[in-house]
């Protein structure tokens, strides 16, 4: 099978270009992280080139972000320079039915957090396998952490009733880095019924930089799906 064929894909790349024509001329746009944000940022650049679009500035949550929007002509800022994010677009690893997410599959939690609960309007753009009836039901919950703390975070995470497992390195020996020097603990919870208080119990933790629950800073969610062997786009 090509890759053009592959549903998944398909349904990514449709998703990716519903987000990108809902950002307006003269916009400040969140550019979130991960293979399904990066066709709407590739898209953004398509309208940008094409003249449809002028005047937008991206403000990117992780290298990888950062990397595409120049690949594709976005311009960029901070957010020291802008005083407004005018709309966020940005992958997730769960959503549930109160559009309350999962994030960090790709460690870029902590920017993300920050530049879409910022955004006037957040968008989240999956693909239909993203939809769970409980957050944590089929991915474990990322905390980036402080190096140094590490060990005794991991010990309060247990105490709390979770798994907790150092993420490691794909083609690369030792521990995942994120973007701001910091390591990865993906955390098994039996049970994720209060997604609200487990957020703050966790970024409370002395040594936990942000955990990738994403409780209520969601607007739109838009699912691309399968039907009858066509790519459809749901909205929740
Ligand atoms: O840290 C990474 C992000 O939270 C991603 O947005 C999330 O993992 C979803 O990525 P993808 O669209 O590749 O499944």
């Amino acid at each position: 099978m090509s890759t053009e064929q592959d549903p998944v894909k398909l349904m990514k790349q449709q998703v990716g270009k519903a987000a990108a024509d809902l950002v307006k001329s003269g916009s400040i746009v969140g550019l979130g992280t991960g293979s399904t944000t990066a066709y709407a940022i590739e898209f953004l650049g398509k309208r940008l080139q094409s003249g449809e679009l002028s005047d937008i500035k991206g403000i990117p949550t992780s290298f990888q972000a950062s990397v595409l929007a120049k690949e594709y002509g976005i311009p960029l800022t901070t957010l020291d320079e802008v005083d407004r994010i005018d709309i966020a677009i940005d992958g997730a690893d769960e959503v549930d039915p109160d559009k309350n997410l999962i994030k960090g599959g790709g460690a870029a939690h902590t920017r993300e957090k920050i530049v879409d609960a910022l955004a006037e309007q957040f968008v989240v753009v999956v693909d239909e396998s993203k939809i769970v009836d409980r957050l944590g039901s089929t991915f474990l919950l990322p905390v980036e952490v402080l190096p140094m703390a590490m060990t005794p975070v991991m010990r309060a995470i247990e105490k709390l009733g979770g798994k907790p497992t150092l993420r490691m390195g794909v083609k690369k020996a030792g521990p995942v880095v994120t973007d701001e020097g910091n390591l990865v603990v993906d955390v098994k919870f039996e049970t994720l019924d209060n997604p609200a208080e487990m957020e703050k119990t966790l970024n409370n933790i002395p040594g936990v930089l942000e955990n990738g629950l994403f409780v209520e800073v969601s607007d739109v969610v838009l699912i691309g799906a399968i039907e009858d062997g066509k790519p459809v786009i749901r909205e929740m």
